[in-house]
């Protein structure tokens, strides 16, 4: 891995599911991992219910979108920066027909009238059982 870049190991967000960080910093500019609804510590997705094999059988997506935006939000601080740093966001979701109206109001709600750029995608599986995962990049220092 390039040197040019500082690796950020959040000690909030929930442990990565690979080898990866949770973000890198490169000047001004934060590059997060994707992350999703998990807690630290534990296997526990919040608003998940699961079969025997793992399997989701159902899942709230309201809670999803509000521990999802803790864990970026989790991750930004560790960094250094904050949640009004972000300036872009991929979001996927597993059930855009569904989960999209509720993600969009909360998204509002999170960011009220300065929210940053955003690309939403609907995707077959993600590699936890989740149903939306955030790729973020945001600025930090250099003010
Ligand atoms: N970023 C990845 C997975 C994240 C899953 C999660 O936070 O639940 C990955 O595998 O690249």
């Amino acid at each position: 891995m390039s040197s040019d870049s500082a690796r950020v190991d959040s000690q909030k967000a929930p442990e990565p599911v690979g080898l990866y960080p949770h973000a890198r910093r490169v000047g001004n500019l934060l590059f997060l991992s994707g992350v999703g609804p998990r807690e630290r510590g534990t296997k526990k997705i919040p608003g998940v219910e699961l079969d025997a094999e793992g399997n989701i059988v159902s899942y709230d997506i309201e809670a999803q979108c509000h521990s999802v935006f803790r864990n970026v939000r989790y991750i930004l601080e560790d960094a250094g920066a904050s949640w009004d740093k972000l300036v872009d966001v991929t979001v996927y979701l597993t059930d855009m027909k569904k989960d999209f109206p509720t993600f969009n109001r909360l998204w509002a709600e999170y960011f009220k009238d300065n929210p940053p750029c955003r690309t939403t995608l609907e995707i077959n599986r993600l590699p936890t059982p989740i149903a939306i995962e955030l790729k973020c990049i945001a600025t930090i220092g250099g003010e």
